[in-house]
């Protein structure tokens, strides 16, 4: 590997030729990165890092999969067409993945996450930077995904990986972009070092809890942006519905003590827009299914993959309802797919609601709760 793609550059001068052992174990580790999972998002990026250089393993459950990773270099479960490093070792034992690797990326679906960490946990040390690509969140404790990474491990470097990044178009070597953050400076530079690459730009962030409740939050508009679409709904309907999605979204993060600037950015309104817009995204598929008349069971069913948003649904709108936060979307979603509430009773609803302001931040904190009120917001 050359040096200029090690992940950390301090230990990695060529010109050294009295270098301890130690140095040559950071080195090795620093060449190393694991994937749990094998999806499509974390096959990707284990091929990313793969091509950057990187001695890369990747563990998944199905022992068939890692057979054929390993010996066809691709994943037919999730990325068919796509040609995987054939540099990517795949195995279904931690302890060939995880040991002596510098970064791990854990791309497993939420309700699993805390499970799988707990079981590779053994496998792990304190040195290793660990970076959730996981847009979901643990009904236990409203807990996001780096906040269980943190609770399992203890450990000092800890990030997100979160971003308009359809795993598909990464496939295809689409520009794009993405955001890591973290409060670890060590863990956003080697994060940017081991997956930026001249079609996968890595934006850096310190703002961990932003980011990725950005990620997670998206998922329930883009169900609901699916369902639009499946109704005949048009353009304009969309831009509305993602606007006040974003108003929705920045109420609830002001709510949780998150800075809804970072909303702004890529993990924000970035996502929000791709999985608004595109039939590649599994939440905006079960939304289309839905608004076809599929009940939820059948949309989820024939999508065959995770959609985060259909849980977080209920999450989000319980938590909202608990704190009084203002998510008449988010609430109407939640009725439609658990109450039975037919899709376009409930547009029609919300588009008679009391009219509203536009954007509540150049609003006095009063005429903000007064519109509220208005609107029948508060669920009291
Ligand atoms: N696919 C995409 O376009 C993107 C996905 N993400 C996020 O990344 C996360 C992972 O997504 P994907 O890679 O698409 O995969 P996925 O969500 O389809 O599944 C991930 C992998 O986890 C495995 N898995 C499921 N349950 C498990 C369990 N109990 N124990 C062990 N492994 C289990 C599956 O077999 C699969 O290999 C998702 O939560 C998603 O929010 C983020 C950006 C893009
Ligand atoms: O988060 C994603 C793209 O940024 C993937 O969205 P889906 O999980 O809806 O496919």
């Amino acid at each position: 590997m050359s040096d200029d793609r090690s992940l950390d550059r301090s230990h990695s001068d060529p010109m050294n030729g009295d270098r301890s052992n130690d140095d040559r174990d950071s080195d090795d580790r620093n060449n190393r990165v694991a994937v749990l999972g094998g999806g499509s998002f974390g096959t990707a990026l284990a091929s990313i890092a793969a091509d950057n250089g990187f001695e890369v393993r990747q563990w998944l459950r199905d022992p068939a999969l890692v057979e054929q990773i390993n010996l066809e270099h691709r994943n037919g479960r999730y990325l068919p067409d796509y040609a995987i490093n054939p540099a990517v070792r795949a195995s279904t034992a931690f302890e060939e993945v995880l040991p002596g690797a510098g970064l791990v990326l854990v791309a497993i679906p939420s309700k699993a996450f805390r499970d799988v960490v707990r079981q590779a946990r053994p496998w792990m040390d304190a040195s290793q930077i660990l970076v959730s690509t996981t847009k979901g969140i643990q009904e236990e404790g409203f807990k996001l995904m780096s906040q269980i990474l943190e609770e399992e491990t203890g450990f000092a470097h800890i990030g997100v990986l979160s971003g308009p990044n359809l795993a598909t178009e990464v496939a295809e070597r689409q520009l794009t972009a993405t955001v890591i953050a973290s409060h670890d400076a060590l863990t956003r530079t080697r994060v940017q070092t081991a997956l930026g690459c001249g079609y996968f730009r890595v934006y850096a962030s310190n703002d961990r809890y932003g980011v990725e409740l950005g990620g997670a939050l998206k998922n329930l508009y883009a169900i609901a942006a699916g369902m639009a679409a499946a109704l005949g709904m048009g353009e304009n309907t969309r831009s509305m519905l993602m606007t006040r999605a974003l108003a929705e979204m920045s109420r609830f993060a002001v709510s949780q003590g998150a800075n809804p600037m970072t909303f702004l950015g890529l993990a924000g309104v970035g996502d929000l827009i791709v999985t608004c817009s595109s039939s590649r995204s599994r939440n905006y598929r079960v939304g289309f299914a839905l608004g076809e008349g599929r009940t939820l069971d059948e949309a989820v069913e024939a999508l065959g993959q995770v959609a985060e948003g259909v849980n977080t649904v209920r999450l989000v709108r319980d938590k909202a309802r608990e704190e009084g936060v203002y998510m008449p979307i988010a609430e109407g979603l939640y009725q439609v797919l658990f109450e039975g509430v037919p899709a376009r009773e409930m547009a029609r609803l919300l588009m008679r609601g009391q009219q509203s302001s536009d954007v509540e931040f150049v609003l006095s904190r009063e005429d903000v709760q007064q519109d509220h009120r208005d609107t029948g917001g508060g669920h009291d």
